[in-house]
């Protein structure tokens, strides 16, 4: 088969955790008789640099043609400690996923059993933790009108959303739900937000298309709570675009590191796999960070953008093996030998 794969590194770490990720795909590609035909293309800051805008209309060209797109991290400190910066990377990542229409963002937490002793919480609390989080992507706070006003003295930023944008994730919500435990929980802020209405009020209606689907409705403090108490008491969680953001990085604090955990971003015109993870530019440029984020989500992309589950389950297999032999990176290695993140690489594609 001929993988036409769009490359955006992006900022900070995005280049080596790419590369790695790039590895283990060509590893795998040559191992099932695949050939994957890679096509760069610039964001986030690197576009800012050379073009003056964070996702120019190539990059889209780029994404648009091709079957799936690899995206690494964007940002750096110099916008971040720069609150009046006019272009932003992050404005980038949002106009990209807005114009390739990524509407659902598939998040799975699980455990990986080398690993249960070296994530914070307790063993018996998180072993066999298997949830996904369906996180809505192009709607809500992060797309609102936004601005300041009362000279500049009072700052803004609206969220809406459309009953049809929430109907067209809980579906997806719902027909995951009916694939894993048939286990739902809608995770809003319906007390107070009349956004978190209209998603409770849509969710309830679907429940009926659904008899099957058994559905819980919990509020986002209370679940922000639970996710570390009882992680394992959930299985498919649905949620706007802020509240799947913030749940997410806690929820990787189960797995061990925020350097581990995929995803997708799924639309009806393409569909795009990146790390949760931002660009963590402490570490740019020094091949320290775990790329594991970014092969687990070329895994994700082999198995959902190309029906390869094989080549998938031959990426989760080796990186298994790593965690177990001790091929870790610094996030991981706890006083033992820490690994670079190109070695790392190289490990994974060289045993795959
Ligand atoms: N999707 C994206 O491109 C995202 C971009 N960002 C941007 O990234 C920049 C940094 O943001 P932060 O809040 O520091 O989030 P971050 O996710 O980049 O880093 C937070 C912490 O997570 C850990 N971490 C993250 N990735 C890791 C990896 N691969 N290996 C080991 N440890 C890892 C590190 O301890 C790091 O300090 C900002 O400019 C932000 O806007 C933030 C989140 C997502
Ligand atoms: C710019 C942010 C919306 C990126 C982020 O934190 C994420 O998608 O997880
Ligand atoms: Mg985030």
């Amino acid at each position: 088969m001929k993988l036409n794969i769009a490359l955006l590194a992006g900022d900070g770490i995005g280049p080596e955790v790419i590369d790695q990720a790039v590895k283990v795909s060509d590893a795998v590609a040559a191992k099932f008789g695949h050939e994957i035909s890679w096509t760069p293309a610039l964001t986030g800051a690197a576009a800012i640099d050379a073009v003056g805008e964070p996702y120019p209309d190539e990059t889209h060209e780029i994404c648009m043609a091709a079957d799936a797109v690899l995206f690494g991290a964007i940002g750096l400190p110099r916008f971040d400690n720069d609150p009046s910066a006019k272009v932003r990377p992050e404005q980038g990542l949002l106009k990209m996923r807005k114009a390739l229409g990524l509407f659902a963002n598939v998040r799975p937490t699980f455990t990986f059993p080398s690993l249960i002793d070296k994530s914070p919480l307790k063993r018996e609390r998180i072993e066999g933790t298997d949830l996904v989080f369906l996180r809505e992507l192009t709607g809500g706070i992060y797309f609102g009108k936004r601005g300041r006003e009362d000279n500049d003295n009072t700052a803004y930023d609206t969220c809406t959303y459309t009953r049809a944008e929430v109907e067209r994730l809980a579906r997806k919500g719902f027909d995951m739900a009916l694939q894993r435990s048939k286990k739902l929980c809608c995770v809003d802020k319906a007390n107070v937000l009349e956004t978190s209405r209209l998603w409770r009020e849509t969710v309830q209606r679907l429940e009926k298309e659904y008899p099957e689907v058994e559905v819980s409705y919990e509020l986002v403090d209370a679940v922000a709570m639970r996710l570390v108490q009882w992680p394992n008491s959930y299985d498919v969680l649905i949620t706007e675009n802020l509240f799947g953001d913030i749940l997410t990085d806690e929820a990787s604090v189960i797995s061990g590191s925020m350097g581990l955990m995929p995803s997708a971003s799924l639309g009806e015109k393409t569909s795009l796999f990146e790390p949760i993870h931002g660009s963590y530019p402490q570490a740019a440029g020094k091949d320290i960070a775990n790329p594991l984020a970014t092969v687990l989500s070329a895994a994700m992309m082999f198995e959902t953008a190309f029906g390869l589950q094989d080549e998938a389950d031959a990426i989760r297999a080796v990186v298994n093996r790593s965690l177990a032999e001790g091929v870790v990176t610094e996030d991981l290695a706890e006083g033992g030998k820490a690994y670079k993140t190109s070695e790392v690489g190289d490990w994974l594609a060289k045993n795959i």
